[in-house]
């Protein structure tokens, strides 16, 4: 079967939705790992600070020793310094995981709007890949907020926790629950925020599309003067807009006291402990104090901002849009693969001739004008017309060895003069003049079939009817030498060739014309049977007579029938009948 450089296909595109992410996102897997060990480099400072600055109170600026309290905040500075450098790179790196996604978000949208289900391809719906231009941008422009947000999230807690583990851990056991339940609340809330979020987007959608309705047909509204119907009619998505909208700040205020409570909790509730924890069980000394609540104020607080704001909001809007995206495009359907190159010479490989013209280079006059034609598999075609009328050419077209100057052939779905498209796995033509190699029989009925058994090659020896000349040349290790050979045998040699050939569709340009009739009707019953499609420019009346489907050449209008019906359509049919060739010798009318 043929083959293509790019044998990528449509249908290899997921829809778009939360598999396509978790894939996309799952290919950059490499970015990913860098990212994380960025954002490791970048939360230093969270982890080190708190420690560094209770020594700096303790060993130095308590204890009267100024230098060393300047020295542990030097290196203080130096530790952010890091952790700014590596805040360039996580960037980088965010960059290489998120843009890509575009793209693939892009690849899905545009596969469902090509092979989607129900896909109206006659009607350009330019609103509609505008709004679904602007989702696939969201969803990029959310899930880089996102992976910035959570990875600074994860990382920062985990730093501060190790922080106030190493530093003080009476605060830390005071502190945390508050931010632990502030996560809990803010999980059990997730799940409103995006019913809420996904209601006001579709309301909001629906806005638009009455509104613009509308608009749209304000001329006839205003003759007809029905615009109070009209609003009557709005007003119901308006109220259902503002309803959508005020249920989503009522959730988005609560999201706010939960970031003030993760935030400010841990912060208010060490305060309030630590009469109790300085010269505690655990020794809390002034500067671990001091290095726990910066831990908590410059840590904790944008922490819990993260979390319930840029992650709740950005979040939010990731997931409603990719929903959105993966309700408004249609599933790609998987039947649909015409399209694809893997339909290309198919096994139903058929012949499609539409609307062609040709004429050769120099001369104006098409030779070929106006020619339509469909094959199915299995089909026989007969060619007939008067010599120099383009059946040749018409072969030759078939063949990809010449090119339409306008419409379209097809063979097995494919452009047969595609130079990416192996031809001679798609159509095998055996001229009138049939070309022997010098070398073995093996090497010219093999030809087309390379590494083909032997068996394969002597059968299609006998069913052409060429057993006999193999045996006198002594089997398929015989030298051939063309030279030595009839006309006729060249022309079974040939058509051996292109029997054995894996070729669907095969084209006898007058290949038989040096046989004797029932040599012809032998070979030509045999390609019949061999399966596929076989076109015959035929010669004789008889072969035509033995397709099941006569093409009339005749220099204006092409006629296609069987025998019976062009007799009564055509004069000149007739005309070729009557002299027992169906090739005329005299010039094109
Ligand atoms: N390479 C070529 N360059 C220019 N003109 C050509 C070329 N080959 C064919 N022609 C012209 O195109 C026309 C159609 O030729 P074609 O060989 O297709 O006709 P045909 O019907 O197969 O004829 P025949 O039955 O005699 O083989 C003829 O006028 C021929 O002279």
């Amino acid at each position: 079967m043929p083959s293509r450089r790019d044998d990528r296909t449509y249908t290899a595109f997921p829809r778009p939705g939360w598999p396509l992410l978790a894939g996309s996102l799952g290919l950059r897997w490499r970015a990913l790992l860098r990212l994380a060990a960025w954002s490791m480099v970048e939360s230093l400072p969270a982890a080190l600070s708190g420690l560094v600055i209770a020594r700096a109170i303790d060993g130095g600026f308590l204890a009267g020793d100024f230098r060393t309290g300047l020295l542990w905040l030097g290196l203080l500075f130096a530790v952010h310094g890091v952790g700014a450098l590596a805040t360039r790179f996580t960037l980088a790196a965010t960059g290489s995981v998120v843009e890509p996604l575009r793209d693939d978000l892009l690849g899905a949208v545009v596969a469902s709007a090509v092979h989607g289900d129900g896909v109206d391809r006659s009607i350009p719906d330019s609103a509609k890949v505008a709004r679904v231009t602007e989702q696939v941008e969201e969803v990029r422009r959310t899930t880089g907020t996102l992976l910035s947000g959570a990875r600074r999230f994860v990382f920062t807690l985990v730093a501060t926790t190790v922080g106030l583990l190493a530093l003080a851990p009476s605060v830390l056991a005071v502190a945390l629950p508050p931010v632990l339940l502030a996560i809990v609340l803010f999980a059990a809330l997730l799940g409103t925020l995006v019913r809420r979020q996904y209601a006001a987007v579709v309301a909001n959608e629906a806005v638009a599309r009455s509104a613009g309705e509308a608009l749209a047909g304000s001329r006839d509204i205003t003759a007809s003067r029905s615009w109070e119907a009209v609003c009557a009619d709005t007003a119901g998505d308006f109220r259902a807009e503002r309803a959508a909208d005020l249920a989503m700040a009522r959730a988005v205020a609560l999201r706010g006291a939960l970031t003030s409570f993760g935030s400010y909790g841990p912060l208010l509730c060490a305060l309030a402990a630590a009469p109790l924890l300085i010269g505690g069980a655990d020794g809390l000394t002034v500067g671990a104090l001091v290095g726990a609540i910066s831990y908590l104020a410059s840590n904790i607080e944008p922490v819990m901002r993260l979390l319930t704001e840029v992650l709740g909001g950005a979040g939010l809007v990731l997931v409603v849009s990719l929903r959105r995206l993966r309700d408004t495009c249609p599933e790609p359907s998987p039947s649909r693969v015409e399209d694809t190159p893997e339909a290309v010479g198919g096994s139903d490989a058929s012949v499609e001739v539409d609307d062609v013209a040709f004429a050769y280079g120099g001369s104006g006059r098409p030779v070929l004008d106006g020619v339509r034609l469909r094959l199915r598999h299995g089909d026989h075609l007969a060619v007939v017309g008067p010599s120099g009328i383009g059946k040749s050419t018409l072969a030759l077209l078939l063949a990809g060895l010449a090119r339409p100057d306008r419409g379209v052939v097809r063979v097995g779905g494919a452009d047969p003069a595609d130079p990416d498209v192996r031809r001679t796995d798609l159509v095998c033509l055996i001229p009138q003049e049939a070309y022997v190699l010098t070398g073995t029989l093996r090497d010219n009925v093999g030809y087309l079939c390379e590494g083909a058994p032997d068996g394969h090659l002597l059968e299609a020896l006998a069913n052409v009817g060429a057993a006999e000349l193999a045996e006198r040349l002594g089997g398929l290790d015989a030298v051939v030498d063309p030279a030595a050979l009839s006309n006729g045998q060249r022309q079974l040699v040939a058509l051996a060739r292109a029997y054995a050939s894996p070729a669907p569709v095969v084209i006898l340009d007058e290949a038989t014309c040096h046989l004797a009739p029932s040599d012809e009707r032998r070979a030509e019953e045999a390609f019949r049977a061999r399966g596929g499609t076989l076109v015959v420019i035929a010669h004789r009346i008889d072969s035509a007579r033995r397709a099941g489907t006569i093409l009339l050449l005749d220099g204006s209008r092409p006629l296609a029938g069987t025998h019976e019906e062009l007799l009564s359509a055509s004069d000149l049919y007739t005309d070729l009948v009557g002299h027992g060739e169906v090739r005329l010798s005299r010039p094109v009318p």
